[in-house]
Order: structure tokens, then C-alpha cells, then sequence
């Protein structure tokens, strides 16, 4: 089997990309944010608090003919940027791009924190990290891509996120009109449970590669791209008037300052992030202050490759053993 499906930014600075997929008989469509940083499958739901729910489609399982309540079971999960939601648990049909999973694990929302309620186009999230980070009790879950591999013709996933336009993940095959060259692999050390592998080192505009060993995770659930502060300083030393802002937690620079390129290293490959990618967004929509796509991963205790890297590259998700992740240019 195989799926495709589309990846659509939410907003006009691509702060995150929503899929279509349906759940139960007759199907129900929502919108869902895949995320390879987490390993829950919920969804905003007729459990959830409607004071709670503000224009996103909601999965109503007594509306499914399929859905069968996991009893006993519930879910509580908090990502790193501070929001949550928790629940209880069906399983129902799930499909993303034609590609169907008979009996998913869908975690309902019976609570979820304010800024899933402020997002209405993002109306849950499907994680595709590893399993063993699904937050399911007593029994964790099985992830979409866990339950879909052993009727897949490949096992692997891939993600191929655009700047401010529709990108697509596709299952079971690697399209090759999608990227140009080889695709460059990479080992991934799955635990605990991240698709965690190591950057061969980095370059700022035209300098020289600083060849080094990056360790750090591939997300397609964060937006920014967060590195070490030695690397992050020497990039925006190259930006006229950029400051690490306590304000605004983070590096912010004149909307007019020319920013360099950003170049990451995967083995002997090079993937160059447009200036474009890093110039993030206005602090707001009068300010000529900017916000960067590149930021400190200190205080994270983890480097996270989020969209701002991942809309670089074509990007393989490779469920083999050992899993292993590939990069290619587009
Ligand atoms: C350690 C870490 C992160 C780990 O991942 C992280 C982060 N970065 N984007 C996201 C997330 C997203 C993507 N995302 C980011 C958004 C921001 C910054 N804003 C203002 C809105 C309205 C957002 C939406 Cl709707 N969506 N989503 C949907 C979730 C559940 C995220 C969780 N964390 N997250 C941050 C900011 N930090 C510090």
C-alpha cells in the first residue's frame, strides 16, 4: 500500500502544516498537524468542552459506525512549547491519502490547553516519532506509521514541507520527481523515541563549513530551527543590528537587514536554508522588528531541526532496522 497526502501551511509564515486525513464510517475529515517530535494520535472531539473548541472540526465517535472506546485507557501529553491536551481513547478507521489503518488508536480530547483552542485550523496532531513515546495508559499505542508499515511497499515515510506553499508526506514509496540527486542517509538512535541523528556541521553565508557533530532531532511539528548558542551567535553576528532579545525570547534583527545563508551538513551532503526560511516573521504587522528561524536550543536540552531546516530538503523517514533518515536536495 501507499498514500499521499497534502502539507498545508496554516498561517503565512508556514508556523505549521495541517493534513487532511478521515476517521470512522462514514469518514469524517480533519485537519491534523503530523509531528515526527511526538507519538499521539488526538484529535479535538465531541468529549471536548465546547468552551474549549473554537472553529476546529471535531471527531464524534457515536457518529462512527466503527469506533470502539479503548475502556480504562487515557492519555495526557505536554510538548515543548509549553501547551497539552489529554483524553480518553477509540479505535476507528484511519486514512491519510488513501492509505487506510482498520482500528487506529484516536485519542480523543477531553481537555485541551489555550492555545490549541486559539489555532482554529489545527484540529489535532498525528505523531510520527517512534512509538515507544506514546503517552496511551495502562497500554501505550502503535503510531499511524507503526500500524500502516507492514502492508506498506517501503517502509518509509517522507515529508516534503514548502516555503508559504502546499508541500506533501507520502507512505510506502519515495517519489522520486520530488528531489533532485541522491538522497543522503544518515543513522537514526531511536531512542527514547525521537527520529535523533547528528548534522556533519554547519556554514554561515559563504563561509567556510565548520565540519562538526550536530546531535539533534528532526521534527516536523516545530517550526523554528534551534541550534547551539555558539553556532546561532556566529550567525547573526553577520546581521546588522540583530540582538538576542530577552523580550522576545529570542534573536530579532531590522526587517531590512540582509540575512546570510544557513548550510547543514548530513554525512558529505550540503543543504543550504535560504535567507528567506530564517527571516521568520514581524514581531507584529507594524513592526520593522524581525524574529528569526534560527534560535538557541540552550535551556531545550536538545537541538531540534524543525520546518525552518526540514522545507530545505526532501526528507525520507525510514522505518528499516536500524531506522535511518535521508536528505535530498529539491
Ligand atoms: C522546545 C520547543 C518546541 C518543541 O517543539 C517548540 C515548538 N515550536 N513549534 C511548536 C509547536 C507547534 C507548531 N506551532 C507553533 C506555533 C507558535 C509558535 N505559535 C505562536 C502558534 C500559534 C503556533 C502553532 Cl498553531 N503551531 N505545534 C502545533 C505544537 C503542538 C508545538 C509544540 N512545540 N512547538 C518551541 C517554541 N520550543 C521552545
Amino acid at each position: 500500500d501507499t498514500g499521499s497526502a497534502a502539507a498545508i501551511p496554516i498561517n503565512e509564515v508556514d508556523i505549521a502544516y495541517v493534513t487532511p486525513v478521515t476517521i470512522g464510517t462514514p469518514p469524517q475529515t480533519l485537519m491534523l498537524d503530523l509531528d515526527t517530535g511526538s507519538s499521539d494520535l488526538w484529535v479535538f472531539s465531541s468529549l471536548t468542552p465546547s468552551n474549549q473548541v473554537r472553529g476546529q472540526e471535531i471527531y464524534s465517535p457515536t457518529k462512527s459506525s466503527t469506533s470502539k472506546l479503548l475502556s480504562g485507557h487515557t492519555w495526557s501529553i505536554r510538548y515543548g512549547d509549553g501547551s497539552g491536551s489529554r483524553g480518553t481513547v477509540y479505535t476507528d478507521n484511519f486514512t491519510i491519502g488513501g492509505l487506510e489503518v482498520k482500528s487506529q488508536a484516536v485519542q480523543a480530547a477531553l481537555e485541551v490547553s489555550s492555545s490549541f483552542t486559539q489555532e482554529q485550523s489545527l484540529d489535532g496532531l498525528v505523531g510520527l516519532g517512534f512509538s515507544a513515546l506514546n503517552t496511551v495508559r495502562p497500554s501505550s499505542q502503535l503510531t499511524f506509521f507503526d500500524n500502516a508499515r507492514p502492508n506498506l511497499d517501503e517502509e518509509v515515510f517522507t515529508a516534503d514541507l514548502k516555503y508559504h506553499a502546499t508541500g506533501s508526506y507520502d507512505f510506502g514509496f519515495i517519489d522520486s520527481k520530488k528531489y533532485a540527486g541522491n538522497i543522503t542517509y544518515t543513522t537514526v538512535q531511536q531512542s527514547p523515541g525521537y527520529w535523533t541523528h547528528s548534522l556533519s556541521g554547519y556554514s554561515v553565508g559563504s563561509g567556510a563549513f565548520q565540519a562538526s557533530q550536530i546531535s539533534g532531532i528532526s521534527d516536523t511539528g516545530t517550526t523554528l530551527l534551534y541550534l547551539p548558542t555558539a553556532i546561532v551567535t556566529a550567525y547573526y553576528r553577520q546581521v546588522q543590528g540583530a540582538q538576542n532579545s530577552q523580550y522576545y525570547g529570542g534573536y530579532v534583527f531590522p526587517c531590512s537587514s540582509t540575512l546570510p545563508t544557513f548550510t547543514f551538513g548530513i554525512e558529505g551532503a550540503r543543504f543550504t536554508i535560504p535567507a528567506s526560511y530564517i527571516n521568520y516573521t514581524r514581531i507584529s504587522p507594524t513592526s520593522t522588528t524581525c524574529y528569526g528561524g534560527l534560535q538557541s536550543s540552550s535551556g531545550l536540552g536538545i537541538n531540534i531541526f524543525g520546518d525552518v531546516a526540514l522545507k530545505a530538503a526532501f526528507v525520507v523517514f525510514s522505518g528499516t532496522n536500524p531506522p535511518r533518515i535521508g536528505f535530498a536536495i529539491k
